[in-house]
């Protein structure tokens, strides 16, 4: 779709709320995809899975073990978290430190899972996220597992991004550059959704939700699917 069409559609005019929710499986595309549509739609861009692996960090660096519900629920208050909403810029910080890199370390992929569990943390994050969609005046897009149904089901467009396992694991080997091996690899997707979707489905779209499925499209078309959604949402509406 040329930007040319998107910038004239009166749907996307500027000034108009137009959340964006995208949930899906890990390594279905949701942050490369939600941030490439962000961009071309001109909204800020939301990425709350790095919100619960930013408190992650936080937990594991001052020793709070995952398991004490209460604890991590403390430090899901205290967390001073700085991240970027912007697509053309990715940052995190925690108290000052930058984590952006320190947050995708394969450690902290193994240990979010307990944290994403603890439904008092969860209640923290969310209640952030939507602080956070409030300040950029309802446009954004919004990705993660429980956007579409929990932290913003008023959303205008909502979408479940999804692909098969097997697509799921050779992105995200390719993306983590050869270095994990098929055991880790499924460690650190099927049998962390697995453990995430104890709180949350994201397996299923939900009533409204319009399903996505990425297995045999490539990065730019499915980019493309994504915007035919938004666009076609907005203008049934
Ligand atoms: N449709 C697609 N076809 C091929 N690769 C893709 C596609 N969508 C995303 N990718 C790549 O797959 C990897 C995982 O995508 P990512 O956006 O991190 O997924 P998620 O946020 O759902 O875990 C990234 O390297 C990304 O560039
Ligand atoms: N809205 C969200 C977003 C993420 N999570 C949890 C589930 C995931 O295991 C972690 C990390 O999310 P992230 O989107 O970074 O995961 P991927 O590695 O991209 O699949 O956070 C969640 O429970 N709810």
């Amino acid at each position: 779709m040329t930007q040319e069409l998107l910038d004239t559609m009166p749907a996307l005019r500027i000034g108009r709320p137009l959340v964006v929710a995208i949930d899906g499986p890990s390594g279905s595309g949701k942050s490369s995809v939600s941030k490439e549509v962000a961009r071309r739609l001109r909204l800020a861009y939301l990425d709350t899975g790095a919100m619960y692996r930013a408190l992650t960090w936080y937990c594991v660096t001052n020793g709070i073990d995952l398991d004490d519900a209460a604890s991590v629920e403390q430090a899901s208050r205290d967390l001073v978290l700085e991240l970027s909403t912007s697509p053309q810029q990715e940052f995190v910080r925690v108290g000052g430190v930058d984590v952006t890199d320190a947050i995708r370390e394969p450690a902290i992929s193994s240990a979010v899972s307990a944290v994403a569990t603890t439904l008092g943390a969860r209640t923290e994050l969310i209640r952030r996220q939507r602080e956070l969609i409030e300040k950029h005046h309802r446009r954004m897009v919004v990705e993660g597992r429980d956007i579409t149904t929990v932290v913003a089901p008023g959303a205008e467009v909502r979408m479940l991004l999804t692909a098969s396992e097997e697509a799921r694991l050779r992105r995200r080997g390719i993306q983590l550059g050869g270095t994990q091996n098929a055991e880790q690899l499924a460690a650190q997707v099927t049998h962390r959704d697995a453990k995430d979707s104890t709180v949350v489905n994201f397996t299923q779209a939900a009533d409204g939700v319009v399903t996505l499925d990425s297995s045999d499209l490539d990065f730019e078309q499915t980019v493309d699917a994504a915007l035919v959604i938004v666009t076609k949402v907005l203008n049934r509406d």
